[in-house]
């Protein structure tokens, strides 16, 4: 059992204040580095099938804003590649910095983007719920996309006027008819590895499918995710920036590349 400690010591690129799970042996973020990756022929392309339909309401839960999924039904899934099962999709948010030499998670080649997109899915053949499997081995699949500056990404716009409502720590608003396959690059490379939840309580139960190729938004678009805030309505204000965890350690684990 992951037991979160904050005394142990931590390595020279761990934050002070961030826990370091004790006994934890695959945590993420990690720093990618492509000439380490392992090229795996048998790495199949991601099947990837959301119903825009299933999109129900957006959460501002104080660490990011998630967009949330119906997922009594099996119509948003993400299967092949890496992944044994099927996964259903539960939820996607973001991390991003205060300035645009920061925010990801994930980093490649030491390569730092502006944002990172995560869509976290669920093992429904093998567990009930989610709470389940965010606690199992091979319970949850979480696809990360880099987000880099540039054209101002069309299909986030309808996400982007929406975040006002949400500004405040544990508002929620109604949002439907949203599809994510708009966020996914058009090329399917991907490099995987098995990690953990990159926020407490940092359960090793992810298997991490990062997109080689980033999707492109504008500064304006960015600037909305900062005037997002960490409090709750009444307290001091915080924008809700640098929501990132620092990259951990690779230890005994390889990275898969595709070759498609
Ligand atoms: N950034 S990431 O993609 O790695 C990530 C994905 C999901 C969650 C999450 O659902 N946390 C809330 C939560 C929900 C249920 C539960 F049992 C425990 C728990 F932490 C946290 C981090």
């Amino acid at each position: 059992n992951l037991l979160a400690c904050s005394q142990t010591a931590k390595p020279a690129n761990q934050q002070s204040w961030q826990t370091q799970i004790q006994g934890g042996s695959r945590q993420s973020p990690i720093d990618i580095r492509s000439s380490e990756s392992v090229h795996d022929p048998q790495l199949t392309p991601l099947s990837i099938s959301y119903d825009p339909s299933d999109c129900l309401q957006i959460w501002n839960n104080g660490d990011s804003f998630l967009v949330e999924f119906d997922d009594s039904k099996d119509n948003s899934v993400v299967s092949g590649g890496p992944l044994e099962n099927h996964y259903k999709l539960k939820q996607f948010h973001f991390h991003w910095g205060a300035e645009n030499n920061r925010g990801s998670e994930h980093t490649i080649n030491s390569l730092v983007y502006p944002a990172e997109l995560h869509l976290v899915h669920w093992n429904a053949e093998k567990f009930r719920t989610f709470d389940e499997a965010i606690f199992s081995e091979n319970g949850l699949a979480v696809i990360g996309v880099f987000l880099k500056l540039g054209r101002k990404h069309d299909g986030l716009q309808k996400l982007v006027n929406a975040l006002p409502a949400v500004k405040y720590k544990d508002s929620t608003v109604e949002f439907s008819n949203f599809n994510p396959s708009c966020m996914i690059p058009s090329c399917l490379d991907y490099w995987t590895y098995p990690g953990s939840l990159t926020t407490p309580p940092q359960t090793e139960s992810v298997t991490w499918v990062i997109m080689k190729k980033p999707i492109e938004f504008g500064d304006d678009q960015l600037s909305a995710f900062r005037s997002l805030l960490f409090t709750p309505f009444g307290e001091k204000l915080e924008n809700m920036v640098d929501n990132f965890r620092q990259q951990q350690p690779l230890m005994n684990r390889v990275v898969r590349a595709t070759i498609l």
